[in-house]
């Protein structure tokens, strides 16, 4: 591979059960050994984990994990084979803790080295192929799309699948791809030669030193650098997690911020402006995609553009779509007004 491909996978699962006492819990009884098996199927492991009372978040070799009692959010990015996590979930939430799966989305932005993808992620078609056969034939709300944007590098990949309608009707996930990044701000994801921390230090110096640490202060922060460079981290606000995932080498240099939230009445629990100019100013992106899910009528991408355009970025594209029972997908693309000077 010429570089590390810093595009994520995203996988949301949802599962249903009967048995009150073990909803309660639900996935996270799951045995470590589970995830373990599950995440050598992927190709790749755990380098940090953290809970509170709502969920578990594991800061993974390859982004991150979240697992909730009745949902589990896996991401992962390089050569990682995400959507091979899909068949073992399904055969250990069954047998060990008699939940069921009900709804299935899967999102993804283009490859940059789309030819070192190994099956099944060597094209969309073979993703959904994959996802049609593997997937139990109860979630028979399907669709798959790839939303576009002016430009043929930025697309927004969408597979749903579901097997009835979900109930969180104010919620919304963000999912911010950044490429291009400022090198002077994506030098701040190096570390010094043999400086003799150990990858959770480094990482809690370099959330400071960033301004990572100041998107939300509530929120605990789990977060690691790697070495020589790259960095994860993963936020837990009450039920509402955060995660960010940077890959600042240059000439492929990748940053990613995704967040959940709700919205009820007019009040977003997150304040979007301030974290969506924070992201801005940390990485200064050449490029950068919004993509909002909304499982119910809410209008937090209306916010995205009149957040980020005084950042100097201009909004290039946006494109909508519908997916059965599963919501809408706003997909914005935004570059600088100026073009950046070369370096
Ligand atoms: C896992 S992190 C962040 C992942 C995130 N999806 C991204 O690319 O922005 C990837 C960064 O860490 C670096 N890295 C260093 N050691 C690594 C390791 N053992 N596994 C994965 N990435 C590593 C990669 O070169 C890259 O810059």
């Amino acid at each position: 591979m010429a570089g590390f491909e810093g595009f994520e996978k995203r996988l949301e699962l949802h599962f249903i059960g009967h048995d009150p006492t073990t909803l309660q819990l639900g996935l996270r009884k799951l045995d470590f050994h589970c995830i373990q098996q599950t995440l050598q199927a992927v190709q790749c492991s755990v380098v940090s984990a953290l809970g509170n009372s709502f969920f578990d978040a594991y800061v993974l070799s390859e982004s991150s994990l979240f697992v909730y009692p009745t949902k589990i959010i896996i991401k992962t990015c390089g050569t990682t084979q995400l959507l091979k996590s899909i068949t073992p979930l399904i055969f250990y939430a069954h047998t060990h803790l008699g939940l069921t799966l009900s709804s299935c989305r899967y999102t993804r932005g283009n490859f940059i080295f789309p030819t070192a993808q190994p099956f099944p992620h060597t094209s969309f078609n073979d993703e959904v192929t994959y996802l049609e056969t593997t997937l139990p034939t109860t979630l028979c709300f399907r669709k798959a799309s790839i939303m576009p944007s002016k430009s043929s590098s930025l697309a927004w990949h969408v597979f749903t699948a579901t097997s009835h309608l979900h109930h969180h009707p104010y919620a919304y996930t963000l999912e911010i791809c950044m490429t291009d990044l400022d090198p002077t701000l994506a030098a701040k994801f190096f570390r010094r030669p043999a400086d003799g921390k150990s990858g959770h230090s480094a990482g809690k110096e370099m959330t400071a030193a960033t301004g990572i640490g100041e998107i939300n202060e509530h929120a605990l922060v789990c977060d690691f650098a790697f070495d020589p460079c790259g960095y994860s981290m993963n936020g837990m606000d009450s039920e509402w997690y955060s995660t960010i995932h940077v890959t600042p080498e240059e000439g492929y240099s990748y940053a990613s911020f995704e967040c959940v939230g709700h919205v009820s009445g007019d009040d977003v629990d997150v304040d979007i402006v301030h974290v969506l100019r924070k992201v801005v100013q940390i990485f200064r992106p050449g490029t950068m995609s919004v993509s909002t899910t909304s499982l119910g009528n809410n209008e937090v991408w209306r916010e995205v553009a009149g957040a980020v355009e005084p950042m100097g970025l201009k909004l290039r594209s946006c494109a909508v779509d519908q997916f059965p029972e599963c919501g809408s997908v706003v997909f914005q693309t935004f570059t600088p007004i100026r073009r950046k000077s070369a370096h």
